[in-house]
């Protein structure tokens, strides 16, 4: 099985999908933009379309090829980054969630409950 590693170039690439997002938010024209539609819809269409996603990338992960994997999880980490758009909360509100639990285990955090 192949590391997962650490990517520079998956954080470059989310870096300046957040920007993109966040510029559609502000002047996109919804006729023209996937992200514009989807953000004039509102958070409800936005969760559902994270929720649809979610479950294309659990059925690639099943029974499909490791390109249809990648190709899914990229389709999960847009629409969930235009759900975040959608309710305001921000890349660096994300960061600190993840940040606060490093070097805590998982099921360590589980048991403290
Ligand atoms: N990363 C994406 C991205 N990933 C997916 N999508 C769109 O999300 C839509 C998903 O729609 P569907 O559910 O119908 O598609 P699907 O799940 O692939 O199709 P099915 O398998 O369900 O049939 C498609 O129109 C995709 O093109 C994206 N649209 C935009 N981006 C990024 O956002 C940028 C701005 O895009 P616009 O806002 O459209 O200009 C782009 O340059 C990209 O960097």
């Amino acid at each position: 099985m192949t590391d997962l590693g650490s990517s520079d170039r998956l954080a470059a690439a989310l870096a300046h999908l957040g920007s993109t997002i966040d510029a559609r938010a502000k002047e996109g024209d919804a006729s023209k933009s996937w992200t514009a539609k989807l953000l004039a819809k509102g958070p409800e269409s936005c969760a559902e379309k994270v929720h649809e996603e979610g479950m294309e990338l659990a059925e690639a992960v099943r029974r499909e090829s490791d390109a249809n994997v990648a190709s899914e999880a990229a389709d999960v980490l847009y629409h969930a980054f235009v759900a975040l758009r959608s309710r305001g909360v921000s890349l660096d509100d994300v960061a600190a969630a993840l940040e606060k639990r490093q070097g805590i285990s998982g099921i360590d955090e589980k048991a403290s409950r």
